[in-house]
């Protein structure tokens, strides 16, 4: 529209305009309505794949049924036998008091009663004469009866044998029918079906109400219902708007409170936030059974697929039955809760996937020691159970190969044009150029508090820890801890702090929950201290996606463990991406990429050699080894099986002879032999 600048503007009609709320009419800006139809068709007769489901669900229900009685048969035999003679007794006393008319015999003794206030004399001698009629007539049907059954039971001593036990099997069963009682049923049921009461808004309203919260107790009028309560999966879901104030996350830290108000167990209450909707939206999840002991879906990768470390890949399922995901990818990760709730199989289903990703190496430590990773030894390119000193040692060497290759990747990723590297990190083409050597490195840390604690390399193994935490994960290589003591010198603070995914099943206190999930959780409502001890294998998920969300791992057990990594190991082999322990290489010490420690060790001794001198001269050889003494000979040395001995030498310094730990070129020459054997195999 032109303005025209003839016409003076009005402003202070345009200022009462602006200030003064103008009340607007419903019926012209009504909102657009949003409608959930109901479906035509039941949702297993609107596919093929449904409806044979469903019928297969019939067919095999059915026969468990059938299967049920059949092993059953003879207790219910046994049962009809010895309930027989009771319904033996109740049909004698039935016949009798049918014959002998009990019931007219009441009806007379209490007209005779009747009679004696005034009732009429006429119609008491009808109701007796009437019921002596009956009698009668009932004992010739009787007399009739028993010479009829009378004329069977002779017919039936001629009859053939499978005749007679026919009959009697007939009769005792009629019999042992009759004799039932109504609390112990001949048969118990083969299928229990649990009803579960239905979850209604009065239901939740009370319940919300009983919770103390200030603006719901203030105005519950104004708790909004955006849509009927209604079956989702195998449970209840209701959607809540609160009243204004009030958040999502203020009933969420209430859960335990509204698990009480609404009779359920807290296993089967799920109260979460829509926050894309609003924070005052609600979503009330109540299940039908409880998480832990509702049935757990296999994990899809268990038969067959793929992983790319890039892309989320199945972890497990939030309460209501959803898949739940997790994308390792520049992610270190914390794991923890108390004893015995499943840190190792979530710790192992991460490798698990790592391990079906062909381009990842896989460095599993288990430091509990019991073999929970031994099934991922096919394809692991290193590996270590147990946390003897030699299996410190063994990781620390480990570690600090790592920390040599993080600098060289860091030093490639420099190197690399912006556009190749447009975040400064490792992207999925990136680790799939084999010659710029930035595969993802997946290392799984169990029980990783046995390292940070050991008196001798804890620090040490500690700082490179919180170094490949931080710097890692852009390169490529990702740091998993579990521990069941998550306290700061269990986990150490820069590492706790530094971890993106968190996983925490049932923690004791909050310190411990928020050292997993980060701090602050505990007050946000995220609590693993609220899991029951049978909640085993269910955990928040922190670091995936925006909220942190309860999530059950899929099952893995070792066998199933083994299969996938059976088909793992195939496909690295087609790769030719095998690589170290897999290879039968247990730790090819290195330290850089292109350097042999054997070999530069056997370059730097005639003869034999102390390790301190092996150590000074190798630093002299190469700038990597600088900062190597006798222990770090020793500890690159060990995983070859060179086991260092006293030997006999001259110390140069002192031109005095003496016995000290060494090591022989003979040694060094056979440990090379047997790896390349090895290699070439
Ligand atoms: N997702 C799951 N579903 C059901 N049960 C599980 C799940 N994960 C683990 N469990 C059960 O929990 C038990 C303990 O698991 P796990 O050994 O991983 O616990 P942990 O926390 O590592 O124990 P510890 O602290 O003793 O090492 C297992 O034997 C397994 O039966």
């Amino acid at each position: 529209m032109a303005i025209d600048p003839n016409i003076p503007i009005d402003w202070d009609a345009e200022l009462v305009d602006l200030t003064t709320p103008q009340p607007v009419d419903v019926d012209e800006h009504r909102a657009p309505r949003h409608t959930d139809r109901q479906p035509i068709l039941p949702k297993w007769a609107r596919s093929a794949e449904a409806f044979q489901a469903q019928m297969r669900w019939a067919a095999e229900n059915a026969a468990h049924r059938a299967g049920y009685h059949a092993v059953r048969l003879p207790l219910y035999v046994a049962r009809l036998i010895a309930r027989a003679p009771r319904g033996l007794g109740r049909v004698l006393r039935s016949w009798v008091a049918w014959m002998l008319d009990w019931d007219g015999r009441q009806v007379v003794r209490s007209a005779v009663a009747v009679s004696a206030d005034g009732m009429a004399r006429a119609q008491y001698v009808t109701l007796a004469e009437e019921r002596s009629r009956r009698m009668k007539a009932r004992l010739r049907m009787s007399g009739f009866g028993v010479l009829v059954s009378g004329a069977v039971g002779v017919a039936l001593l001629a009859a053939p044998a499978w005749v007679q036990l026919l009959t009697a099997g007939v009769a005792v069963a009629c019999l042992g029918a009759a004799g039932g009682r109504p609390d112990a049923p001949l048969a118990t049921s083969a299928v229990v079906t649990s009803r579960v009461a239905r979850l209604h808004s009065e239901t939740v309203m009370r319940a919300l109400q009983s919770l103390g919260i200030a603006g719901i107790n203030r105005s519950p009028k104004e708790i909004g219902w955006p849509a009927p309560i209604s079956r989702d999966g195998a449970g209840w879901r209701a959607e809540v708007d609160l009243p204004p104030g009030v958040t999502a996350g203020d009933v969420i830290e209430r859960r335990e409170a509204l698990a009480s108000a609404l009779s359920r167990p807290l296993g089967c209450v799920w109260p979460e936030g829509a926050p894309s909707v609003h924070p005052g939206r609600l979503v009330l999840w109540v299940g039908d059974r409880e998480m832990s002991k509702s049935p757990n879906p296999p994990w899809p990768l268990a038969r067959g697929g793929a992983v790319n470390l890039f892309n989320p890949f199945p972890f497990g399922t939030d309460p209501r039955g959803r898949a739940a995901s997790v994308t390792l990818m520049y992610a270190s990760a914390a794991i923890g809760s108390i004893p015995r709730m499943g840190k190792t199989f979530s710790l192992r289903l991460l490798l698990l996937a790592a391990a079906l990703d062909p381009r990842a190496q896989v460095w599993p430590f288990d430091l509990k020691g019991t073999g929970d990773f031994r099934p991922l030894q096919p394809i692991a390119h290193r590996y270590r159970a147990g946390d003897d000193p030699d299996d410190i040692e063994y990781a620390l060497t480990a570690l600090t190969e790592l920390q040599t290759e993080m600098t060289r990747r860091t030093k490639v990723l420099r190197g690399l044009p912006s556009d190749l590297v447009p975040e400064s990190k490792v992207t999925d083409q990136l680790a799939d150029n084999s010659s710029l050597g930035l595969f993802p490195i997946v290392v799984g840390v169990d029980e990783c508090q046995r390292w940070f604690e050991h008196p001798e390399f804890g620090e040490q193994i500690q700082a490179i820890c919180e170094d490949l935490v931080r710097r890692g994960p852009a390169t490529g290589i990702m740091m998993l801890f579990a521990t069941q003591r998550p306290d700061a010198k269990s986990l150490p603070p820069v590492i706790s702090s530094n971890v993106v995914l968190r996983y925490a099943m049932k923690v004791m206190t909050h310190q411990a929950n928020d050292m997993i999930l980060g701090s602050g959780a505990s007050s946000s409502g995220i609590k693993a201290q609220a899991f029951a001890r049978s909640d085993r294998g269910i955990g928040y998920l922190a670091g995936e996606g925006d909220d942190p969300q309860i999530v059950r791992t899929h099952y893995v057990d070792a066998v199933v463990a083994e299969q996938v990594v059976t088909r793992a190991r195939a496909v690295r082999e087609a790769a030719g991406t095998l690589s170290g322990y897999a290879l039968g290489v247990e730790q090819d010490v290195q330290a850089g990429p292109s350097h042999d420690v054997l070999a530069d060790v056997l370059g730097v001794i005639a003869d034999k050699a102390w390790l301190e001198s092996i150590a000074e001269r190798l630093a002299e050889f190469r700038p990597a080894y600088e900062g190597w003494d006798k222990t770090s000979v020793s500890a690159a040395l060990r995983p070859y099986g060179i086991v260092p001995a006293q030997t006999w030498l001259t110390d140069s310094a002192t031109g005095k002879g003496a016995n000290r730990y060494g090591v022989t070129a003979d040694a060094i020459r056979r440990a090379i032999a047997e790896r390349d054997g090895k290699r070439r195999k």
